[in-house]
């Protein structure tokens, strides 16, 4: 691997799904995660907040590593409902997302939110992997790129360096629909990505940042995602939840 090219990463995010039970499927991801996808690409689970801390104890030892799927701003406090990455971390998390569309859509969350969640994550050791992506709307009237480069700047704290941050490109519109951008499409986003990351991170440091792509991926559509330039692994929703076909979509690296 050259240093330019940063290890993949192919982490799953469960959303609200997931009870006890679940603890079968992250069995089965570490039964399925051979040497020689350990020596391609990284592993992560974000389970719902009730599951990090039981993942992250069964997963001692194998090299998935556990996320959150948000987290407060602030380390504590009067916020009822809420968890801090620093209760993330104490659970034994190591990545958290934050700025899913889904938390912007539904809870109205916007860049400078995500930007403090982002510096939260920081604050308590965490890999923030920072959620982007336009709408239908917003594709179709010629701004997705104008969007996704605001959302990033908005969203990057500025201790951002490629250990601590992971972008996830998600167009809205490809979550959960079956629709997927072309690939020359997902290539001109993340370019713009990787570009604005030497704003953002410095030069040298803005090719080692991780740039995912999510929305839609599927073991069918893997290898071709996967193999667009500056795309460096993926953000699975509903895949994630099968073991099998979240191993296909990591399988992507070993062809
Ligand atoms: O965080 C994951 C994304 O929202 C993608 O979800 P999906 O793979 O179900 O489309």
């Amino acid at each position: 691997m050259s240093v330019d090219r940063p290890r993949p990463l192919v982490a799953g995010n469960w959303k609200m799904n997931g009870l006890k039970s679940s603890a079968k499927v992250l069995d089965e991801i570490h039964a399925g995660y051979t040497p020689g996808l350990k020596a391609k690409v990284d592993l992560a689970v974000c389970p719902p907040a009730t599951l990090v801390g039981p993942l992250a104890l069964q997963a001692v030892g194998s090299r998935v590593a556990i996320g959150g799927q948000d987290c407060h701003a602030k380390e504590s406090g009067a916020f009822t409902g809420n968890v801090s990455a620093e209760m993330l971390a104490d659970a034994g998390a190591t990545y958290v997302i934050v700025g899913h569309s889904e938390r912007r859509q539904y809870h109205g969350e916007k860049d400078v939110d995500v930007c403090a969640k982002a510096v939260a994550a920081h604050r308590a050791g965490l890999t923030a992997i920072v959620c982007i992506g336009e709408t239908r709307e917003e594709r179709e009237a010629g701004r997705a790129l104008s969007v996704v480069k605001k959302q990033l700047r908005g969203s990057t704290p500025v201790d951002s360096n490629s250990q601590n941050l992971v972008v996830a490109y998600e167009p809205v519109w490809a979550i959960g629909t079956g629709l997927t951008p072309t690939s020359a499409d997902v290539a001109e986003v993340h370019a713009l990505i990787r570009d604005e990351l030497k704003r953002l991170v410095g030069k040298a440091d803005s090719a080692r940042v991780r740039i995912l792509y999510g929305g839609s991926v599927k073991p069918s559509n893997a290898t071709e995602l996967m193999a667009v330039e500056n795309v460096n692994g993926a953000l699975v929703g509903g895949a994630s939840l099968v073991a099998a076909d979240f191993l296909a979509i990591a399988g992507a690296y070993l062809e």
